[in-house]
């Protein structure tokens, strides 16, 4: 069927640094477009019955990809849903590849000067960001962006309220 093709099948899936607010726009996109929600992180937290900080704890990182990668994998091939990831999520080549290939990646783009306020909200919940310096922290900040450049859409974050993101991706997105 030639709808099953369209753009408007596919789910979005959205991307970017940890903190930029993918679960929040992801949740807010998902209400106004009247699709189900899912983002994979809360996801993991249920199967396992522990925090994102507590599987990296007891199981290890290596472990936490893994069923991050399973996971996506399955879920990008879903139709009609928001999907947000975990911000090191496409790191992984299978992951890029298949989320790329089945969705509509949503690129959440902030710049470092504005992502900075968003440290002392995020830092006791996000294991790979604790126990590094700023300037650590920037360098993973500038190496993953080099990885986000593979999406479909990007949408600017600094400066804009939440109901103007969500407006300018739904305007971009062409669901109509
Ligand atoms: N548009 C926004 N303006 C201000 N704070 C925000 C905004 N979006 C998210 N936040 C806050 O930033 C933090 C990270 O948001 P979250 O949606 O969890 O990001 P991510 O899923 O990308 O890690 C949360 O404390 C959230 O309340
Ligand atoms: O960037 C990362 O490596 C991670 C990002 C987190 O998700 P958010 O991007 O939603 O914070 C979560 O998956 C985990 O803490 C690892
Ligand atoms: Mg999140």
């Amino acid at each position: 069927m030639l709808q099953k093709e369209s753009g408007k099948q596919k789910s979005i899936i959205l991307i970017g640094f940890m903190g930029v607010g993918k679960t929040t726009i992801g949740k807010a996109l998902a209400n106004k477009l009247k699709r189900d929600f899912i983002d994979v992180d809360h996801q993991l937290e249920r199967e396992y019955n522990m925090t994102v900080t507590e599987i990296f704890q007891y199981h290890g990182e290596a472990f936490f990809r893994k069923k991050e990668k399973e996971m996506i994998i399955a879920l990008s091939k879903q139709t009609q849903k928001v999907i947000s990831l975990g911000g090191g999520a496409f790191l992984q080549e299978d992951i890029r590849k298949s989320c790329l290939e089945n969705g509509i990646v949503l690129y959440l783009d902030m710049s470092f000067k504005a992502w900075k306020q968003r440290i002392p909200f995020i830092i006791d919940s996000r294991p790979v960001l604790q126990g590094k310096s700023e300037e650590e922290i920037k360098n993973l900040f500038n190496e993953r962006k080099a990885i986000y450049i593979n999406h479909h859409l990007k949408v600017k974050m600094d400066g804009k309220e939440l109901e103007e993101i969500v407006e300018s991706v739904i305007d971009s997105l062409d669901l109509a």
